[in-house]
């Protein structure tokens, strides 16, 4: 893990109508870096993922990406930084009407990352086999298990080789075993390029085995903030209260 922050959030807020959600968020994350959120479903953590892509537009507060101002790029420039980011939804979001292959094309040829034929092949299946799933190629998503559309969605997140990527609750859904399988995937990942990541989990075996540090995003704001260890043996009832 190095030491340059890619992201770096101060006192981001954000409410809809009377509805705070964000109450001020700080947040920094390091290249190399994984860093789990916690917290109970409503709590903003998705509406925070979906401010650093710029998909909603925060009330106030600042988000840096690679020492950018979000806020104040134009839509070109933002543009840029998008495609240095992943973001893996929580339903893997594939196209049921295409196969495995044609899912994988899709972002490659969207972004002209390849210059021929050949070299989408390549990427493809370089893709796929990350995530050890080469052998289905040709397979539609309905044909696929649960865990294997995560792996596909997963695939298709790396196959733009982006600097960060954005996990939102990558095993929900999943038995222990696949769960596992994920988590494992999300640290090769991590090993393998390098990447950032913010993995939104409500699982606490993929946190522990994912994360460098860990949040728990509570009523809008960071309450806690450690290492699994660190968090896991608190004395505070609010914090113990996850890692029954
Ligand atoms: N576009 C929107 N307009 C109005 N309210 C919204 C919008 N997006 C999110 N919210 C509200 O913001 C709150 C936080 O939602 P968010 O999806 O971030 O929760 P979460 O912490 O990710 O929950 P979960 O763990 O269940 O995914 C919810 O009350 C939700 O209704």
């Amino acid at each position: 893990m190095e030491n340059e922050n890619v992201i770096e959030i101060r006192n981001l807020k954000k409410a809809f109508g009377k509805n705070e959600i964000l109450k001020g968020i700080n947040l920094n994350l390091k290249k190399g870096e994984n860093i789990a959120i916690l917290g109970q479903s409503g709590t903003g953590k998705s509406v925070l993922t979906k401010c650093i892509v710029g998909l909603i537009y925060a009330d106030s507060g600042e988000i840096n990406v690679f020492g950018k101002n979000v806020y104040s790029l134009t839509t070109g420039e933002l543009e840029e930084i998008r495609k240095k980011i992943g973001y893996l939804f929580q339903g893997g979001a594939l196209y049921d009407s295409m196969t495995v292959k044609q899912n994988l094309e899709f972002p490659v040829r969207r972004t002209q990352l390849a210059k021929n034929k050949k070299e989408v092949k390549e990427l493809v299946e370089e893709a796929l086999e990350n995530v050890g799933l080469l052998p289905a190629i040709n397979k539609m998503p309905s044909e696929l298990s649960g865990g294997m559309k995560k792996r596909v969605g997963l695939a298709r997140t790396l196959i733009l080789k982006p600097d960060i990527i954005l996990y939102d609750e990558p095993t929900t859904g999943l038995d222990p075993v696949t769960s596992g399988e994920i988590s494992e995937l999300i640290l090769e990942v991590q090993e393998k390029y390098n990447t950032s990541s913010i993995i939104i989990t409500h699982d606490m075996k993929c946190a522990e085995m994912t994360s460098n540090r860990l949040k728990l995003m509570i009523d809008g704001v960071f309450y806690a903030k450690g290492t699994f260890e660190e968090l896991s043996n608190s004395n505070d009832k609010v914090i113990s209260a996850y890692f029954k």
